[in-house]
């Protein structure tokens, strides 16, 4: 029998263990882009289900495997890409493959790739519902974890954000978070299948530092082309792997804290309605990781967008439990506001409930 390349072996090996659990007759779908490392995923998934669909066929038991390509609209030809990363799809005997073209809001506030991304989870998650599929495997490797790290740092993040991309979440999985995109590159030649590239992973330079002449690349396509190597090069080899390592340790670190800040968030919530209403004694008491957590999870339970809540809203949040000197409400995304009155902290979505007088015995600031 002809040696399979190492690098398809270990696609192979990668996938094998994601799709262990999966029941008799579960679909699965691989989010396909037509780039190298989505591509290689549905070559393996291609690949494992049969052999899992085979190799205990007397017990009935097969793996469905599927795929969705989704059309962002973002570029010329974005069709022309989707429909062949769906043709590949298909040859590799994927079935079924759907292709989906999602409305990006440009302008959204979060930012173009932010916005991309939620079109994209969203048309995702509404293929995944109507065909029933089990889970949806996503192409992320070892690359992107260390690229999520340096941006995470960059951007002076948390744990949770440095702990970059869980291996699962609900129905998303990455088969592919251990291995490097040599490998799926190396796994896409071994089966001669060809690859596309996006075009703004081609211009490292065009950013803030050209001029502001050329038209920005996306900040992940920037970090990959030109601080990952120069890290690799100073640091050493085994940088990348290091990177993701971080991640994967302050994950742990990350899932414990969220754990007991959302237990201090139990203890401080004192009324029930449609504001969110705290206790301030409770919250000054916590340790501030645990408070700011609290906190940061009390406005997103008042509609704040999780992508647009940041540091400096949780610092204002913050001020009205530890720094009150009566400072007026504090204004969230999400057109969310927060205000301290007697001992408590009331965060009310929008507009709800934010211009009703308080009980008489809530009038008083502070
Ligand atoms: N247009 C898309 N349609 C379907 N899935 C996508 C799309 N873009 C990204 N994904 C999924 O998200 C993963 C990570 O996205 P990312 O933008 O890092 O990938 P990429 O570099 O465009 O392509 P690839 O990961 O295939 O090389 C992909 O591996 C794929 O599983």
């Amino acid at each position: 029998m002809a040696r399979v390349a190492p690098a398809l072996a270990a696609t192979r090996t990668a996938v094998r263990a994601e799709l262990a659990d999966l029941g008799p007759g579960d679909l699965v779908l691989v989010a396909c882009s037509g780039g190298a490392d989505s591509l290689a995923l549905a070559a393996a998934t291609a690949h494992e289900s049969r052999r899992v669909g085979r190799s205990v066929r007397s017990r009935g038991y097969a793996v469905r495997a599927g795929a969705v390509v989704v059309d962002h609209g973002l570029q010329a030809g974005s069709d022309d890409v989707a429909a062949q990363a769906a043709a590949r799809c298909r040859d590799l005997g994927l079935d079924p493959v759907v292709v989906r073209r999602v409305e990006v809001d440009a302008g959204a506030a979060v930012g173009l790739e932010a916005a991309a991304r939620e079109a994209r989870y969203a048309a995702l998650d509404a293929v995944a519902d109507a065909t029933g599929a089990a889970a949806v495997l996503l192409g992320h490797t070892l690359d992107d974890q260390a690229e999520s790290v340096l941006l995470g740092l960059a951007r002076g993040s948390g744990a949770r954000s440095l702990a970059g991309m869980p291996r699962r979440r609900g129905r998303y999985r990455r088969p592919f978070l251990g291995l490097r995109r040599a490998q799926t590159e190396a796994a896409c030649t071994a089966l001669g299948i060809g690859w596309w590239t996006d075009p703004t992973n081609l211009v490292p330079d065009a950013g803030p530092s050209a001029g502001g002449t050329v038209p920005a690349a996306p900040l992940r396509s920037r970090v990959r082309a030109a601080v990952v190597p120069v890290l690799e090069d100073v640091l050493g080899p085994g940088t990348v792997e290091a990177l993701a390592r971080t991640a994967d340790l302050l994950r742990d670190d990350a899932d414990l804290l969220d754990r007991l800040a959302a237990d201090l968030l139990g203890r401080a919530r004192t009324v029930a309605g449609d504001e969110v209403v705290l206790d301030v004694a409770t919250l000054a008491d916590a340790p501030a990781a645990l408070r700011r957590r609290a906190l940061r999870a009390a406005a997103l339970e008042a509609g704040c967008p999780p992508a647009a809540t940041t540091v400096r809203h949780v610092d204002a949040l913050d001020a009205l439990v530890v720094s009150w000197s009566g400072q007026g409400p504090v204004h969230l995304p999400g057109d969310a506001r927060a205000r301290r009155a007697c001992g408590r902290l009331f965060l009310a979505p929008a507009r709800a409930g934010r211009d009703r007088v308080p009980p008489a015995s809530a009038t008083t600031q502070e």
